[in-house]
């Protein structure tokens, strides 16, 4: 039972006229018995009548832009019993809420995006956890790969959940532990490429505390650390897709978010060196890096994902309960049940595109955030099974200006010549440069002449090669090998809810007025 239809009958016992109002039991944080204080409400003739018992209902309250905040409703009447039988009555409701967590192991970085991740946590999200009786094992950080390895260490297995604060990359690290954890223990080899990999049931929380924070802000529709927190307590649960990086038969790392090759590469190698500049970072490496111009000769080769009905130039995106991921996750339950009868992936053709691009991005998700609230490709679903591969070829600098541009407006960055958007299950990618050096490894003339063309040196062709920004990370290969994993974890979260203001602003005011 989802709904209660509770209010009508407090109103009995309140005596205030109520307008029809439905508070979702999924929604409700924590139910407590209140010492009633005379002084804080004008209960006129209640006062003379008898001593007064109370119980608060604390719920979520949903206001603009997706974000959550906890808001509380006090309920009062004379009669102790029927007090009583009400907040047990909505206890045991409480209860009945299967997919809550009880217990959670926190990871805090205290040094990502400003630095607020332990203030956060303990200010704004501690006390929540604690109001929804959430017992949790805290962990600070006290180096990069803390987290990671600890969740190779721990018993996992007696979590419902683990959280992280901090930002994609503390995500990451959390997501590589918990991942690698659950293959190790199933004896699957992470450094096989076509490995089945075993998904991953202990759900990730993040509260937002980075630089970028799009992973939260793509599955929740907003960065903010109550709503997070609110998300973790109420049990949702959103499934991810996870793709595998890969170079020669070596697993490289698991990416959620953007796998991306020049222009985001040489954003986050440049930014790296800079990372006492906070958030600011990414401007101060983003502005130096659209002026360096610089472009990369490759070639791509992908098999299309046929599996899904979607297209990244749909103008429909990806929202909570969303039909294209409900449709992957049937067809997931199905190969699980017949498995062996699966298509190989060998199998499919395989397309191939060679040239010279300002960037390569693979996208799991919409990578929407702060900086670009509609991301790198807004139609991508989290949960299909596939990811949207953006080729930008080699273009002048006002074009590629302009196809920025398009990432902070409503119009479409798609839409331009020398960008193409193909929908992948995998895809390869193979610098020039590595081809090269394959092919004439004696070549030394190639090394010697350093970084930029030899006849053109003013050209932007970069005869170096970029950098893959792996969700935040810097990869060391160039030539990889993705693929995508449907649905390999889940999160702490529903997805972006279709705008249902109007809805929530009624039923919130009328709770407000009860009281
Ligand atoms: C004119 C303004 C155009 C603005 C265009 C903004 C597009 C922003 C798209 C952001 C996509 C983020 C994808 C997420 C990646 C995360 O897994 C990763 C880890 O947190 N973050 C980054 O790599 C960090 C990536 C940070 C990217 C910052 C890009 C800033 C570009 C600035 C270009 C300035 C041109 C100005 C010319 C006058
Ligand atoms: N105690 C620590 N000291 C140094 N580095 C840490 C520590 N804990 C975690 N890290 C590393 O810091 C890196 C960056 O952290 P995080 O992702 O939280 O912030 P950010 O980079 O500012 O944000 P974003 O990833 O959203 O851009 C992570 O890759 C993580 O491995
Ligand atoms: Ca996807």
């Amino acid at each position: 039972m989802d709904y209660v239809l509770w209010l009508k009958t407090i109103q009995k016992i309140s005596s205030y006229a109520l307008e029809n109002c439905f508070v979702p039991i999924s929604e409700i944080i924590a139910v407590e018995e209140t010492e009633f204080n005379k002084k804080q409400r004008n209960i006129g003739r209640w006062q003379k009548m008898a001593k007064l018992h109370a119980f608060t209902v604390h719920y979520v309250k949903k206001a603009r832009n997706h974000r959550w905040r906890c808001s509380a409703a006090t309920f009062w009447c004379v009669d102790e019993h029927l007090c009583n039988q009400w907040t047990q009555a909505l206890k045991e409701l409480l209860e009945m809420q299967k997919s809550r967590p009880k217990q959670l192991l926190v990871y805090i970085n205290p040094f990502g995006g400003k630095r607020q991740g332990k203030r956060i946590y303990e200010q704004k999200v501690a006390p929540l956890f604690s109001l929804a009786s959430i017992s949790t094992d805290v962990v600070v950080t006290e180096h990069a790969n803390h987290a990671k390895d600890n969740l190779f260490e721990v018993n996992i297995y007696k979590y419902d959940g683990v959280v992280c604060v901090g930002g994609d990359g503390m995500f990451s690290e959390v997501m590589h532990g918990l991942i690698g954890r659950m293959q190790k223990d199933s004896g699957i080899d992470q450094n096989n490429p076509k490995a089945s990999l075993v998904q991953c049931n202990i759900r990730i929380g993040i509260i937002p505390a980075g630089s970028t924070d799009c992973i939260c802000y793509s599955t929740v529709g907003i960065s903010d650390p109550v709503t997070s927190a609110l998300h973790i307590i109420v049990g949702d649960c959103q499934p991810l897709d996870v793709s595998s990086v890969h170079h020669n038969d070596t697993f490289l790392k698991y990416s959620v978010s953007l796998l991306g090759y020049g222009f985001y590469g040489d954003i986050l190698k440049d930014s790296e060196k800079k990372r006492w500049m906070g958030p600011m970072r990414y401007d101060y490496s983003g502005f130096k890096t659209f002026l360096s111009h610089h472009y990369y000769e490759g070639t791509i080769a992908y098999q299309p994902a046929k599996h899904t009905h979607g297209s990244p130039r749909d103008k429909v995106s990806c929202r909570t309960g969303c039909y294209i991921c409900k449709q992957s996750e049937k067809q997931l339950a199905e190969q699980n049940k017949e498995h062996g009868l699966k298509k190989e992936e060998g199998e499919e053709e395989w397309k191939v595109i060679k040239g010279k691009f300002l960037a390569i991005n693979a996208v799991n998700m919409s990578c929407a955030c702060p900086r670009s609230p509609k991301g790198l490709s807004p139609a991508a679903h989290l949960a299909d099974g596939s990811a949207d591969l953006i080729l930008v070829r080699k273009c002048s600098r006002f074009d590629f200006l302009r196809y920025l541009v398009r990432h902070t407006n409503q119009d479409d960055q798609f839409d331009f010549p020398f960008v193409d958007v193909y929908r992948v299950k995998c895809f390869q990618f193979t610098s020039k440069l590595s081809e090269d050096n394959e092919s004439n490894v004696m070549d030394v003339g190639k090394k010697r002449f350093g970084q930029f063309c030899r006849d053109h040196p003013a050209c932007c062709c970069n005869i170096v090669n970029s950098t893959w920004n792996c969700d935040g990370e810097t990869l060391d290969s160039s030539a990889i090998e993705v693929r995508v994993h449907c649905q390999l974890m889940k999160l702490f979260a529903r997805g972006i809810e279709e705008d249902c203001k109007d809805e929530a602003g009624h039923s919130q005011s009328s709770i407000e007025q009860l009281l």
